[in-house]
């Protein structure tokens, strides 16, 4: 790069000879209305900074969301597109009482990792914020900021982080996007990206994203032709987000990367689109891997992207594609990881820490006695869609004969399973992608000899995802998965709930095995965590995409004592949450949610200490968690964003609820576990 460029562009690569100023200027630090680093010595210390002051920097570090950071007169000053290492000239836009944020005006020396961006719209377009750091310092630079994370947010003294498992190569990942659509007032169509921190659709013009599918750039490309050479097209009003006015507010394009299918979604503020089905059928012609065009109602205001009803245009509604082996539908509301290679390792990682590595020479095949396989009515519950609970040793109760509390929920009654059969929750899941993927493996003898049967509870929120993961389910054969729609912190409460009330009345209290956490960027709900506590897994797996909320989580489950983690609510009493049940009626019990879950009594509660006043039941003693290990994942190479992996283990190894008062499934996964170490696992990481 050559050329000084200025504002919010990033400072290109070749350092632009300074001027005679410049060079009297580092020779003088402060002079004028400039101020230096270079002279040695703390720069600007004493004075303070003002907006429209152009000093030196030279940033020591990145800090989360991919800004570099530098130090001025004790301040923190942040500068986009710069990197640790880097001689920049900037200029002050705003100050803070304990942090300033500067424009890059000019690099005065690259820093050690910086390298040309690949895309030509970088830095006018929020989607990337590190294409100009080379790929091994993005790597260092994710695992830094889990590591921060845990140290200050979660108070887990030096913890057990290991390299962040990078993509080769790390382009055109993203399977998905969400693209707004915009007309100017010449007629041109513009379809992008928004600028970072704003609103303005920056057009992805002819060269398309870097970072996403090319499938989905010729979509786009042929979206824009339609919108400016059809009458239909030059008919169709885009959608005005200050007004609330226009038809078209964005297009979301979906492609299944090892089936090649793709779906199109046309988000429309109104009933329809000129001429829409029309316009399917051209989008299935000019890109042929679209397998369907739909269109979504999206009426409100707002920044959310979809609105509540799809409705097909052209094709069916939904692609497949295939995942660890496994097939998946995935319709366009459903969750499914934007970064499809680099989700098959991390779910490999995830289940390598929850089940361990297969042991198939030594476990039976299939699921043993007393399972699934061995009970037809159990068998047909699923397959009718009959409410049933199953027990840990994947025999099922259905509704006819409820389980102990008549909830409609897994009981943990592990004596009805005819022994000690591996369970494993799967909360936040989806179309099912972990509790299948785990499924399988537990199918294939991941499970040691001594354990006979197994069972998978997956739980998910959105009701087309549960949907997609039944299908799911039936799709690849696998059968003892149950699913359950409703919120985690409502569900896992009052399973927890009735299984203390199982163990008051049963020899063994039968929680699970491990529970799978792999909530939104907003992290876990404190209702979820007190549930994980109450049920007291040996292992907790959890998968984030945000450092800064798995830290804030990890610190409840293991009681660091940081101010971060908050109070954790009363679970509700395992007879509340046996009557909610009841008073649910039976289309609640069908998808094994109580009815009014989380008011139940003592459900909401809000302090650490309300419980017993509310009416809930608090453990005596919960058990405490430590950080086996946490492994970063690059899914979304070139921006700020890492997901993680983390294996949390009891504190007591493993054995029984710590004031519990009954028997817990002893010794369970960490028969299986194999050597997991910080920093290591097994595949290819
Ligand atoms: C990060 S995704 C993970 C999905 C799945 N494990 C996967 O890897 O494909 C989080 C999922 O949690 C769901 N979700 C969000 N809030 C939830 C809640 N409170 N209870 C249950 N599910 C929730 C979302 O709909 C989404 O499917």
């Amino acid at each position: 790069m050559s050329r000084e460029r200025r504002g919010a562009r990033p400072p290109t690569n070749r350092p632009r000879s300074a001027t005679g100023r410049e060079r009297r200027h580092r020779h003088r630090p402060g002079a004028g209305d400039r101020d230096g680093a270079a002279a040695g010595g703390t720069p600007g210390a004493g004075r303070p900074l003002r907006p429209g002051q152009v000093i030196e920097l030279e940033p020591h570090a990145l800090a989360a969301g991919g800004d570099a950071v530098a130090r001025y007169g004790g301040m923190a000053v942040f500068v986009p597109w710069a990197v640790p290492g880097d001689r920049l000239r900037v200029r002050v836009v705003d100050v803070k009482p304990r942090f300033a944020r500067a424009e890059p005006e000019a690099l005065l020396v690259p820093g050690p990792g910086r390298v040309d961006p690949a895309c030509p719209l970088f830095a006018r377009c929020g989607g990337c914020r590190l294409q100009h750091l080379a790929y091994p310092q993005q790597l260092a630079w994710k695992r830094q900021m889990v590591v921060d994370a845990l140290e200050r947010i979660g108070r887990i003294p030096d913890p057990p982080v290991g390299e962040t498992l990078g993509m080769d190569p790390p382009w055109y990942y993203r399977n998905k996007a969400a693209i707004p659509v915009r007309r100017l007032p010449s007629g041109r169509v513009v379809m992008g990206f928004f600028a970072p921190g704003t609103h303005a659709v920056i057009d992805l013009e002819a060269t398309g994203c870097a970072i996403q599918h090319p499938v989905i750039n010729q979509v786009v490309a042929a979206l824009r032709r339609w919108l400016e050479e059809d009458p239909d097209g030059r008919a169709t009003s885009t959608y005005d987000e200050t007004r609330h006015q226009g038809l078209l507010r964005h297009l979301v394009v979906r492609v299944g990367l090892r089936s090649g299918e793709a779906l199109a979604g046309l988000v429309v503020n109104g009933e329809g689109l000129p001429g829409e089905e029309r316009l399917a059928r051209y989008l299935r012609r000019e890109v042929p891997q679209l397998v369907g065009v739909v269109k979504n109602l999206h009426r409100r205001p707002g920044n959310a992207i979809l609105g509540p009803e799809t409705v097909p245009l052209d094709g069916r509604p939904w692609i497949f594609d295939e995942l660890g082996g496994l097939r998946f539908r995935i319709s366009l509301e459903s969750f499914y990881q934007v970064n499809p290679v680099q989700a098959e390792r991390l779910y490999r990682l995830a289940l390598d820490y929850a089940l361990g590595r297969p042991i198939t020479a030594e476990a039976p095949k299939g699921p043993g006695p007393g399972s699934l396989a061995d009970e037809p009515a159990g068998r047909r519950a699923l397959a009718t869609g009959e409410a049933a609970s199953v027990t840990p040793g994947g025999a099922m109760a259905t509704r006819a004969a409820p389980a102990a509390g008549g909830s409609g929920l897994p009981t943990g009654d592990a004596t009805a399973g005819g022994g000690a059969g591996f369970w494993l929750v799967d909360a936040y899941a989806g179309i099912g992608t972990l509790a299948l993927l785990a499924a399988a493996r537990l199918r294939d003898g991941v499970v040691a000899q001594d354990r006979r049967s197994w069972r998978v509870t997956a739980i998910e929120v959105v009701p087309e995802a549960t949907e997609d993961a039944r299908t799911n389910a039936a799709l690849n054969g696998l059968e003892n998965v149950e699913f359950v729609t409703g919120a985690v912190e409502e569900v896992l409460p009052h399973l927890a709930a009735a299984l203390q009330e199982a163990a008051g009345t049963g020899p063994g209290r039968g929680g699970p095995d491990v529970v799978l956490l792999d909530p939104p960027r907003k992290g876990c709900d404190p209702a979820a965590l007190a549930a994980c506590l109450e049920l007291a897994p040996p292992r907790i797996v959890y998968v984030s995409c945000n450092p800064v909320t798995l830290a804030r989580d990890l610190a409840v489950l293991c009681d660091t004592g940081s101010p971060a983690a908050p109070p954790l609510p009363a679970l509700p009493r395992p007879a509340a949450a046996a009557g909610a049940a009841g008073a649910g009626g039976e289309a609640a019990m069908v998808e094994g949610v109580p009815a009014g879950g989380a008011t139940a009594p003592g459900a909401a509660a809000g302090g650490g200490t309300a419980g017993d006043a509310q009416g809930g039941v608090r453990p005596r003693r919960r058990p405490r968690y430590r950080v086996v290990a946490v492994r970063p994942v690059d899914m979304f190479p070139q921006t700020a964003h890492v997901e993680c992996v983390a294996l949390l283990e009891r504190d007591d190894g493993g054995g029984p609820a710590p004031g519990a008062g009954t028997t817990g499934p002893a010794g369970t996964a960490t028969a299986t576990a194999g050597a997991i170490t910080a920093g290591t696992g097994a595949g290819d990481r």
